[in-house]
């Protein structure tokens, strides 16, 4: 049975993905993002489930940042999952939701529901915690006019109700989730269909001249390699200096990739690969997406 991490506690989104992707092991929750991670480095867990991108709000740059600059793991598996942000309340809150005076939650979350906040809940003060999770043990422990932002799990787990349900400003609402591992023993998944395989990479330009981007992107784009993503990410070094995130749509392989790294260095780049990986669908418990086959 291997340690499995999770942004905790229980009944955040993580967990959640988590037990879509495991089964049968030993499930730790972690209360930040850091401490997970750190934890998967250090050896006191076999792997971790961190966010890494939500539809709405983007990158989780906590997450690609600790990962970049704080620890050497691989990314082995993403999932993506439907993300649902309902309003949770106390039981004993009467439904009037212009009595609502604070709203806590992560800013991933707060930052999905920011019309309904603004339109529905003009009295309430925002206050952010670690997790969605955390924020519906919060408010169940204060109790009064106050309310989180989660899943239904959460308010299941914490004992709140669901006075709102998708609250979230935008349909189609999906985070998506990285697998990090340190040792490379396969930590086994449940069986899910594999929708497609992606390599992660970082790259540092060598100093900021005319078309050095452009320079880059055309080492992957004569090989017809085509790319689902590029973030520009500062490198905390200094103003104006960054690097980029690139993720790849296709699996590392012996002949492209080397020669992509080759041409990128011969420009004075600095290249790391993150991970190559498989990615899957997960569903919600109140979601009808493919996820077993
Ligand atoms: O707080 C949680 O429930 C989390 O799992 C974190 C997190 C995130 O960081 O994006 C995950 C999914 C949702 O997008 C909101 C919050």
């Amino acid at each position: 049975m291997s340690k499995v991490g999770y942004l905790g506690p229980k009944g955040t989104f993580t967990h959640q993905a988590v037990h879509a992707l495991f089964d049968q092991h030993e499930f730790l929750s972690y209360r930040t993002i850091p401490e997970c991670l750190d934890a998967v480095e250090k050896g006191e867990i076999d792997v971790g489930v961190v966010p890494l991108e939500n539809t709405i709000e983007g990158t989780v740059h906590l997450t690609i940042d600790y990962l970049i600059h704080h620890v050497d793991l691989p990314i082995v598996a993403e999932a993506d999952l439907p993300i649902e942000q309902h309003l949770l309340v106390p039981h004993s809150f009467d439904g009037d939701l212009s009595k609502v005076e604070a709203i806590y939650s992560h800013s991933h979350a707060v930052a999905q529901c920011h019309q309904f906040i603004h339109h529905q809940c003009e009295r309430a003060e925002v206050e952010y915690s670690t997790s969605t999770g955390e924020a519906a043990r919060m408010v169940n422990e204060k109790g009064g006019n106050i309310a989180a932002i989660g899943n239904r799990q959460a308010a299941e787990e914490y004992g709140l109700k669901v006075l709102r349900e998708n609250i979230h400003d935008y349909p189609n609402n999906h985070t998506r989730f990285a697998v990090v591992q340190k040792g490379s023993e396969p930590i086994e998944m449940r069986e899910l269909r594999e929708v497609n395989r992606k390599t992660t990479i970082s790259v540092t330009l060598p100093s900021d001249y005319a078309g050095a981007l452009h320079q880059v992107l055309s080492a992957f784009s004569w090989r017809r390699m085509n790319l689902s993503k590029i973030e520009s990410r500062p490198m905390k070094t200094g103003l104006g200096n960054y690097f980029f995130i690139i993720d790849v749509d296709q699996p590392y392989d012996g002949v492209l990739f080397p020669g992509v790294q080759a041409e990128l260095q011969a420009l004075g780049c600095d290249l790391k690969v993150l991970g190559t990986y498989p990615c899957f669908h997960l569903a919600t418990a109140s979601s009808k997406e493919a996820t077993t086959d």
